[in-house]
């Protein structure tokens, strides 16, 4: 690919393959994930996610989407048991959505797409960093959570309230004391199985952990999303919509339901 990638015809999902051929490895992600084919595993443990809001750093325009990022030099904000062993670290998380409400989410359920998908970043303690972990294939632990159109959500009305500092790629602003705990649903119930990174280097080092209760959001705030651009300052406006990669080939691989 002669040009950054990105979600566009020319260098979009079905082109990420000529520079990063893992694209279509054994263990890529998203997936459409088939309740009816989830195998409930009872020895599955219910996730402990501990999150200090004064770990909370900066919210930035990366040009693919927006980012929350958070000191991660220390335990203060971290995932356990569920389906991993140990502790991994937050790093960040970011969201993905469409240019309507009928699209957007990388995961599906039985085909069903839902407008947007939070994705809550983890890297695993045993390794020196997240750049190391994210080569190893129990490196990152991914918490996947549903956005459904619904009441207005408080919680992400914080991380709008920002978007006009961060409006151009490469934009960051400095945002504090945000608990990304009040961005979980009620029941933590979760599919879980082995995939990737869902953007280049798409790195097969993810345990996927996606939540089956989603969280609400307003149909307008889903218009400040697309509001945001992938260009930058002084560029062609490009608005950020539609930076959501559709899922891949199972593989042969199980996914695992944490619920009866
Ligand atoms: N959509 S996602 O949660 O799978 C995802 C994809 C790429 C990157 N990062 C890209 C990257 C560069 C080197 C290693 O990683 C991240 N992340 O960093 O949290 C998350
Ligand atoms: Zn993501």
């Amino acid at each position: 690919m002669s040009h950054a990638w990105g979600y566009a015809a020319n260098n979009g999902p079905d082109k990420w393959a000529d520079s990063f051929p893992i694209a279509n490895g054994p263990r890529q992600s998203p997936i459409d994930i088939v309740p009816g084919e989830a195998s409930y595993d009872a020895e599955l443990k219910p996730l402990v996610l501990k999150y200090d809001p004064s770990t909370c750093l900066e919210i930035l325009n990366n040009g693919h989407s927006f980012q929350v990022t958070f000191v991660d030099d220390t335990d203060s904000s971290t995932l356990k048991d569920g389906p991993i062993s140990g502790t991994y670290r937050l790093k960040q998380f970011h969201f993905h959505w469409g240019a309507s409400d009928d699209k957007g989410s990388e995961h599906t359920v039985a085909g069903t797409k839902y407008p947007a998908e939070l994705h809550l970043v983890h890297w695993n303690t045993k390794y020196e960093s997240f750049g190391k972990a994210a080569s190893q294939p129990d490196g990152l632990a991914v918490v996947g959570v549903f956005l459904k159109i619904g009441a207005k959500n408080a919680s992400l009305q914080k991380l709008i309230d920002a978007f006009e500092s961060i409006k151009t790629q490469g934009r960051q602003s400095s945002f504090a004391n945000f608990n990304p705990a009040t961005l979980l649903p009620g029941c933590l119930d979760y599919w879980t199985y082995d995939g990737s990174l869902t953007t280049p280097p798409l790195l097969e080092s993810v345990t996927w952990i996606v939540c089956k209760e989603p969280i609400s959001v307003s149909s307008e705030q889903m218009g400040k999303f697309r509001s945001l651009l992938f260009s930058a300052e002084g560029e062609a406006e490009s608005c950020m919509v539609d930076n959501y990669r559709p899922p891949q080939p199972l593989k042969g691989r199980s996914v695992r339901a944490s619920f009866k």
